[in-house]
């Protein structure tokens, strides 16, 4: 099992366009295995990810995993291979069946086409997907997909995945699916989901973190979290809404 290594936000500012900045002197680290962000809408979840992503670039201030750095010379292409990005509707690719999206996933990432062929019946193993490799990408369901992309990640040797509501839209069957493979990959890589779900917190993350208007309101454990429900909420999902709405002042 992997080490687990930091994404860190120093003093990180970024806003759209001429607006009012979303994240401004924004200080984060996240090092757990699986850790969840929550937060209304708006807080600047997909922003926080869009960031940890590379796909969006800091105004002022840093972001790192690790001694990986985007923004450093030559240094995006790796920082690309160490942490990869599930958006949460992934593309299927005209024509490509899923084991070869996943190997292309790799070989995007610079690995040669050989290597990411073979480490992609590997990769499609660990999400359970091998029984659909010979299908058509375009022939499988939303969780599936979900799924696909995970493995293209782990084809190129991952070491930090970013899910943004990778279980919106599933049914509860896939969902369920997916949190068990939440849970088998946190260790060997780390996982940072955004979501609106407060289900099995405790059984999935070891680090939850709060995100309201670009302030972090909490950062801690599972159960730390829901140590801040009011008595009387009973059920985990009942606490961690009650928690959640204590902090935010709304409704998950
Ligand atoms: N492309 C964009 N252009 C302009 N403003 C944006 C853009 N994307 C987000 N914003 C604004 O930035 C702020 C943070 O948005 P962000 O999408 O990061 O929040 P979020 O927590 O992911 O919300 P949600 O849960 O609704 O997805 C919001 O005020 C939003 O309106």
């Amino acid at each position: 099992m992997r080490r687990s290594m930091a994404l860190v936000f120093d003093g990180v500012r970024f806003r759209y366009g001429r607006q009012t900045p979303v994240l401004d002197a924004f200080d984060l680290t996240v090092d757990a295995p699986a850790t969840v962000l929550l937060g209304p809408n708006g807080a600047g979840k997909s922003t926080l990810m869009g960031l940890a992503a590379s796909q969006l670039r800091p105004a002022a201030g840093t972001v790192a995993f690790g001694r990986s750095r985007p923004d450093r010379r030559r240094g995006l292409a790796g920082y690309r291979r160490r942490v990869a990005w599930i958006p949460q509707h992934i593309t299927p690719v005209p024509g490509l069946t899923v084991r070869e999206q996943v190997a292309y996933a790799g070989w995007l990432k610079g690995m040669p086409r050989p290597a990411a062929w073979e480490a992609s019946a590997e990769a499609l193993a660990r999400v359970g997907l091998t029984p659909l490799a010979g299908r058509k990408s375009h022939q499988v369901s939303g969780g599936q997909l979900r799924r696909m992309g995970i493995a293209g990640a782990l084809t190129h040797d991952s070491e930090l995945i970013l899910m943004d509501e990778p279980t919106a839209g599933l049914d509860p069957q896939q969902r369920q699916v997916f949190r068990d493979l939440v849970s088998e990959l946190s260790g060997p890589v780390q996982v940072l989901v955004s979501t609106h779900q407060t289900e099995d917190l405790s059984e999935l993350y070891q680090q939850v973190v709060v995100l309201d208007r670009g302030t972090v309101r909490f950062q801690g454990t599972p159960a730390d979290f829901l140590t801040l429900a009011p008595p009387g909420a009973a059920g985990g999902r009942e606490r961690a809404e009650a928690a959640y709405g204590l902090l935010v002042g709304q409704e998950v």
